[in-house]
């Protein structure tokens, strides 16, 4: 039925609204209270905000088969998808102790498909780009060239 995400656009994207970081962070917090980690004992939180300004959150959820944990980023995505779909805009990340946490490397992919133009990540070293975590990012228009 959809494309990729990135080819369905931004709805109601509206850039004029400065990004609340203080409140992504709270978001964040807040779910990673909601984590399941009794193998790691390493909670983590995620938020993001919406193109069309809503709040997407997620948190970690492990398993007795350990790899199969899933990120707090995957519960997100499973999350914006539930609450209307679109892309991302804003995004944070924290530790157990609130502390920024940069997005695992297969996280970083995860959220590349849902990027919006110019999306923004808290990190460790400050507000950087998508394409400044994962530059040279495979995505759909990879699946293009070869078929
Ligand atoms: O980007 C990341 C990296 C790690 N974790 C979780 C997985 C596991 O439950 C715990 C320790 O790796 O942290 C996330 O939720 N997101
Ligand atoms: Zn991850």
């Amino acid at each position: 039925m959809d494309g990729p995400a990135e080819a369905r656009g931004a709805t109601g994207f509206d850039k004029l609204q400065p990004v609340d970081w203080e409140a992504l962070k709270a978001a964040a917090v807040a779910a990673m209270e909601h984590a399941y980690v009794p193998y790691s004992k390493f909670p983590v939180g995620a938020a993001a905000l919406t193109g069309d300004g809503r709040l997407v959150s997620g948190c970690n959820v492990e398993n007795a088969s350990y790899g199969l944990t899933l990120c707090a980023e995957c519960a997100l995505v499973g999350n914006l998808h539930m609450t209307g779909g679109g892309l991302l805009r804003a995004f944070y990340c924290v530790d157990g102790g609130g502390n920024v946490l940069m997005p695992c490397g297969r996280c970083r992919q995860l959220l590349y498909e849902f990027r919006a133009p110019d999306m923004e990540l808290m990190t460790t070293q400050g507000i950087k780009t998508m394409d400044q975590v994962l530059p040279d990012a495979f995505g759909p228009q990879h699946l293009e060239e070869t078929a």
